[in-house]
């Protein structure tokens, strides 16, 4: 099968664009698993699909936005993608809004095109419950932090520490987040898959090491979910931020030093929805033959 693709960059987190507006292309887990793998298919961290509206968010909606991760799994949100996304459409022409309306398997989020190329996205509300992350807290010791709460996950002696501290919350999609004193040095790659698999995450999690290194600012790196670390990770810098701030840390707008750029989050507490803001570019298009079977 021959496939047009775009491929984008949103702070370095890299995506494989498809447009399916005309109908779905069928493609399997290991095909989407092939696409992003940076040897064999075109290389990306997630493939975002863009599809029309369903019909039953019609007129609530303009588009659907599907995501893949790196390792062929379906998921939930990525923050980054949703500015690629955004972008995406204005440029090819799919829409003439700049401020869209696009379904997830998350819910509704509202990215808007600024004037200086950046997109902000509103990401919805934090959620905190151990149903919505999904988290199992069962037998874990937690402490309150502010008006967070932080859980001691207990890791094997391989992850390079006996435990750590995280504050769970879900984006739409589940993030565990640990304070720590450099992000430059934090042992992301270490404990990254044994937090990503963690048992007290059922469907697994993506791990944020946060530096806080002043009250609007902070270096994260993150180890996501299904594509190991990247070089940024939107719903990442959205979880860490609304964590920083209900641990009492960080004001209501932050900057966040990524690997590959800065993301600006804004978050102005309960009941106030994330706002994200940061770059989303196209790197180049081509078309691509996906193997049947790969
Ligand atoms: N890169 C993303 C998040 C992509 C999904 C994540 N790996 C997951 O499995 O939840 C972002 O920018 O938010």
């Amino acid at each position: 099968m021959n496939i047009p693709f775009t491929k984008m960059q949103g702070a370095g987190n890299d995506f494989v664009v498809l447009d399916e507006t005309q109908g779905p292309s069928g493609l399997t887990a290991a095909q989407y698993r092939w696409l992003a793998d940076r040897h064999f298919g075109v290389g990306a961290d997630q493939i975002l699909t863009v599809r029309a509206a369903p019909a039953s968010l019609a007129d609530k909606v303009d588009f659907e936005y599907v995501i893949h991760n790196s390792d062929g799994g379906e998921v939930e949100q990525c923050g980054n993608g949703a500015r690629c996304f955004a972008r995406y459409v204005y440029d090819k022409q799919l829409t003439t809004k700049t401020a869209i309306r696009v379904s997830t398997r998350a819910g509704i989020i509202e990215p808007q095109l600024q004037e200086d190329g950046r997109v902000t996205v509103n990401m919805g509300l934090p959620r905190w419950s151990a149903e919505a992350i999904p988290f199992l807290p069962n037998g874990l010791r937690n402490q309150a932090a502010g008006e967070a709460e932080r859980w001691w996950l207990p890791l094997p002696a391989e992850a390079g520490a006996e435990g750590v501290w995280v504050v769970p919350v879900s984006m739409g999609n589940p993030h565990a987040v640990q304070l720590v004193e450099s992000a430059a040095q934090a042992p992301v790659l270490q404990m990254g898959p044994w937090i990503e698999s963690h048992p007290s995450f059922p469907q697994r999690v993506n791990a944020g090491f946060m530096e806080v290194q002043s009250r609007g600012r902070i270096a994260l790196r993150v180890y996501e979910r299904g594509a190991g670390e990247t070089l940024a990770c939107g719903t990442g810098a959205c979880a860490a931020v609304v964590s920083g701030i209900a641990m009492g840390l960080l004001d209501s707008r932050v900057d966040v030093q990524t690997k590959g750029g800065m993301l600006t989050i804004e978050w102005a507490g309960a009941g106030s929805p994330v706002l994200m803001t940061g770059p989303a570019l196209t790197v180049f298009e081509g078309t691509i033959e996906i193997p049947a079977s790969p």
